[in-house]
């Protein structure tokens, strides 16, 4: 029977990467899609981005929204300090099968919550499921029509704080244009546009960082 891409990037990781450096999990991933086959995962280029926003907001708790293989999972755990938490929320139960691995590959399953299932599901759940009272830093990368209600909801359910750290995905590639709209148009978050290109390719995208103002 046919291999899906996520087997198939799974296999590039077991077969390039050395088991417990998140590093070369990372270079095997990169490889495999500018080499092999394009992947959606955030990619290098966005990724540097991702790693600096990170470093700087130095979370104790992370919301990750879209985990697909687990590659921007395994970028964002390897820069928290020891006793932070990263839940991560995958919709699809294949691509959460895969990046369980991908992750225990890295060495990062107990900084690492995966959670399956839809994140409008689960959102209103956090507090009580994982003990969360708010978020210092979410990553928004799944269902980009997702990205401006969950936000919404994150509001309602209390888990953004002032300074909370958004940073979205694919702001323009795909695109999520009511939730630029919103978010930049809105007096309770400070926004930055970061210019970039969509993984692995010359098509231009870019990640929208926004501070909430509580
Ligand atoms: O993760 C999911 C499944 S949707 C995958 C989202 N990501 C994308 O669609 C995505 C797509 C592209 C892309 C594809 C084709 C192109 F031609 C150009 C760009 C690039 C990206 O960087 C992406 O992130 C989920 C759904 C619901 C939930 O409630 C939940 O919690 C999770
Ligand atoms: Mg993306």
């Amino acid at each position: 029977t046919q291999s899906t891409r996520p087997q198939r990037l799974l296999g590039a990781v077991q077969k390039n990467a050395t088991r417990g450096q998140p590093h070369s999990v990372l270079k095997a991933i990169d490889q495999f899609c500018t080499h092999t086959e394009w992947a959606m995962n955030v990619g290098d280029e966005k990724g540097c981005i991702l790693d600096s926003v990170v470093s700087e907001v130095n979370p104790a708790t992370v919301l990750e929204l879209g985990t697909y293989c687990g590659y921007s999972t395994v970028r964002i755990a390897s820069l928290l300090p020891p006793h932070a938490k990263l839940i991560t929320l995958e919709f699809n139960p294949d691509f959460a099968a895969i990046a369980r691995q991908v992750i225990a590959w890295a060495g990062l399953e107990d900084k690492v919550q995966l959670v399956e299932g839809a994140s409008g599901d689960w959102i209103p759940k956090m507090k009580e499921q994982f003990g969360i009272t708010t978020f210092d830093f979410v990553f928004l990368d799944h269902w980009k029509d997702r990205y401006l209600p969950d936000t919404k909801l994150m509001e309602e359910c209390g888990l953004l704080r002032k300074g909370t750290v958004l940073l979205a995905d694919n702001v323009i590639c795909p695109g999520t244009p009511d939730y630029l709209e919103y978010i930049r148009n809105s007096p309770r978050y400070k926004s930055q546009y970061f210019k970039s290109h969509l993984e692995y390719t010359k098509v231009e995208d870019g990640l929208e960082k926004s501070v909430f103002q509580g």
